[in-house]
C-alpha cells in the first residue's frame, strides 16, 4: 500500500514536472526529429525497410499517435475536478459511473492495457460534473501505467480534491503484454480496487458499490 502511495505521489510529481516543463520549455524532451529517428530504428529492429513506400510517413504518424496516447502527462487531474456544484437538492447518496472504458499502456512493455473503470463517491456537500470523472480516468490512462497505480491515482485525486465521504474505484483490464507475448494468456482480466472513507470502513457501502457495478 505504501509503495503504491509512493508511486502515486511520484507519478503525480513527474506528471506535474512534465506539465510544467511543457508549459515553459521542451528542454527535457526530444524534438520530433529525434522521435522519428527512434521509430526508424525500431522499424529496422523488427526487420523492416523504412524506405519502402508504405513506411515513409510512419515515423511521423507514430510520433503524432504517441503525443495523443500519452497526452495525460500534459494534464492535471486535480484541475479537472476543480469546478464543483452544491445545488443538488441535498443529494448526498452514491454517485457511480460504471463502465468508463479506457486505453492505457503498461510501463513494462509499452503495450496496451484495455479496460473499464467503475468510479463512485459519496458526496459531502459538493458534486462534480460527471464528465470530469471520465476525464480523470483518461488523464491517468494516457500515461505509462501499472493497473494498481492507476487505480490508486484515480481514487486519490477524487478524495483529495472533492473530499467526499468515500471513494470507490474498480478497474478491470486486459493486459496485451500477457496476451500478445510472454505468457500469451488471452482473455484474462485483472481486477484492482481502491476504497477510501466509508467505502473502506463500512462493509455495507462497499457491498452496495460492488452489487451496483455487477447489476
Ligand atoms: N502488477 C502488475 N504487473 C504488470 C502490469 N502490467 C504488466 N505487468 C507485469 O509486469 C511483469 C514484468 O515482468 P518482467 O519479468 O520484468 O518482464 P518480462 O520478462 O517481460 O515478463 P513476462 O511478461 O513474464 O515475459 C510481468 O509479469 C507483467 O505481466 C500491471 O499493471 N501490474
Ligand atoms: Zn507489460
Amino acid at each position: 500500500m505504501d509503495a503504491i502511495l509512493k508511486n502515486q505521489k511520484h507519478a503525480d510529481t513527474s506528471a506535474k514536472a512534465a506539465a510544467d516543463s511543457a508549459s515553459t520549455s521542451h528542454a527535457a524532451r526530444p524534438d520530433r526529429a529525434e522521435v522519428e529517428e527512434a521509430v526508424l530504428t525500431l522499424l529496422r529492429w523488427v526487420g523492416e525497410d523504412p524506405k519502402r513506400e508504405g513506411l515513409i510517413e510512419t515515423p511521423a504518424r507514430v510520433a503524432k499517435a504517441y503525443a495523443e496516447m500519452f497526452s495525460g502527462y500534459e494534464q492535471d487531474a486535480a484541475e479537472e475536478l476543480g469546478r464543483t456544484f452544491e445545488e443538488v437538492a441535498g443529494y448526498d447518496d452514491i454517485v457511480l459511473m460504471r463502465d468508463l472504458s479506457f486505453h492505457s499502456h503498461c510501463e513494462h512493455h509499452m503495450v496496451p492495457i484495455i479496460g473499464k473503470a467503475h468510479v463512485a463517491y459519496l458526496p459531502d456537500g459538493k458534486v462534480v460534473g460527471l464528465s470530469k470523472i471520465a476525464r480523470v480516468v483518461d488523464i491517468y490512462a494516457r500515461r505509462l501505467q501499472t493497473q494498481e497505480a492507476m487505480t490508486a491515482q484515480i481514487a486519490g485525486v477524487i478524495q483529495d480534491v472533492l473530499q467526499p465521504r468515500g471513494v470507490a474505484v474498480m478497474v478491470e483490464a486486459e493486459h496485451m503484454c500477457m496476451a500478445m507475448r510472454g505468457i500469451r494468456k488471452q482473455g484474462s482480466t485483472t481486477i484492482t480496487t481502491r476504497f477510501t472513507g466509508e467505502f473502506r470502513n463500512n462493509n455495507e457501502e462497499q457491498q452496495r458499490f460492488l452489487s451496483l457495478i455487477r447489476g
